[in-house]
């Protein structure tokens, strides 16, 4: 086929992936941290998608004015700003999809470690809300450290009585995002066609791009040049976390990652087939019991978690190497689920 035909069979396929799914529900997202960094342009985008027919902005402050922004968009997603903790049940009641950025965000020289502190009572504070307000829905965890903020959540949720870890994802989207960006960037290929899988979690080393499954395939990148992509990646965040100089990290292409990955949930719920993303979720790929890979999604959520598939001997390193800290930042949030 012409390459000016694949790519209109494509939008036409895009076209009805979208009817048929809006066909199916109406569907309420809500957005916890909305008038954040991330929150603002996560809820513009959110306001975009045609799966969308409820869109909740939930900040401590500042959330009436980004929801009367984006609410005169002339979309159908009927949008409602809520503020203040008094009002978190009624911002959460009947979500299908719960995304939360809330937090803060790390400054030059910090890890995502250093933000637990501020974050894990957050986090858990409003995954006490959320297991009592829509138990039921998917939740995309963005706050960091992801990869102790959702062993937080899964253990509020236990305690709760309401966990279903087949609706608990930490969101690793942006690491995906990145190396698909630089892959394609060095492999000399259209960046729209490459996808790369990103394994492990979500801080330095524990973030594994597995460039040998990239596709479209190249054989113009040499092992340094692999071994300078997957540092690249691993080291992303704090590259935008340098370049703002003190101002936060990642917004614009999180909240792009955010959508992305809440797009995809919504498709997964509204029976949409073949809906694959990387995740942060509940795990037996490997001994670790949260990892993230390849997820197939679906009316409940996860639907299935896809295998690591054969790696290269630098990334079997690489996954041994990431253990022992993912291990920790698991068990750091399980520990602080239990204290508190
Ligand atoms: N998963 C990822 O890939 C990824 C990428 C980028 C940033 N992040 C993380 O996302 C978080 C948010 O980043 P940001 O740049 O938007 O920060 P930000 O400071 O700009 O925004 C955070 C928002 O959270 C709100 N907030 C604080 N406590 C809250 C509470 N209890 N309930 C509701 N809202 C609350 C704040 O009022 C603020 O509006 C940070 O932890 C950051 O590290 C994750
Ligand atoms: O790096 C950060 O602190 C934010 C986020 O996790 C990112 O990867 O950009």
């Amino acid at each position: 086929m012409r390459p000016s035909l694949l790519k209109s069979a494509a939008q036409h396929l895009r076209r009805r992936d979208y009817s048929a799914a809006a066909a199916a529900a109406e569907r309420k997202v809500a957005i916890l941290g909305a008038a954040g960094g991330i929150g603002q342009p996560l809820a513009l985008l959110m306001k975009l998608n045609p799966l969308v027919s409820s869109l909740s902005l939930y900040d401590i402050a500042g959330t009436p004015g980004v929801a009367a922004d984006v609410s005169h968009i002339n979309t159908p997603a009927l949008v409602k700003g809520f503020v203040g903790e008094e009002q978190l049940g009624e911002a959460l009641e009947g979500s299908d999809v719960v995304i939360i950025p809330a937090g803060v965000p790390r400054k030059p020289g910090m890890t995502r470690d250093d933000l637990f502190n501020i974050n894990a009572g957050i986090v858990k504070g409003l995954c006490t809300a959320i297991s009592k307000y829509c138990p039921n829905a998917l939740v995309n965890m963005i706050s960091n450290p992801v990869n102790s903020t959702v062993p937080i959540a899964a253990e509020v949720f236990k305690k709760a009585g309401t966990y279903d870890e087949k609706k608990l994802f930490g969101v690793t989207t942006l690491d995906v995002v990145r190396a698909k960006t630089f892959y394609a960037g060095k492999a000399n290929v259209p960046v729209t066609e490459v996808n790369v899988p990103v394994v492990g979690g979500h801080a330095g080393v524990t973030i594994l791009p597995l460039f040998s499954q990239a596709t479209p395939a190249s054989n113009a990148l040499s092992h340094e040049d692999i071994k300078a992509l997957t540092k690249r990646t691993q080291d992303g965040g704090t590259e935008v976390v340098e370049a703002k100089a003190g101002k936060g990290s990642a917004t614009l292409s999180m909240a792009y990652a955010g959508a992305v990955f809440a797009d995809a949930c919504l498709k997964g719920l509204n029976g949409v087939p073949d809906v694959v993303e990387c995740s942060f979720v509940q795990s037996t790929v490997t001994e670790l019991p949260f990892f993230a890979s390849k997820v197939r999604l679906g009316k409940n959520g996860v639907e299935e978690v896809l295998g690591l598939g054969e790696l290269s001997e630098f990334e079997k390193e690489g996954l041994e190497n990431l253990k022992g800290e993912l291990k920790s930042s698991i068990e750091k949030g399980i520990k602080f689920a239990h204290a508190n």
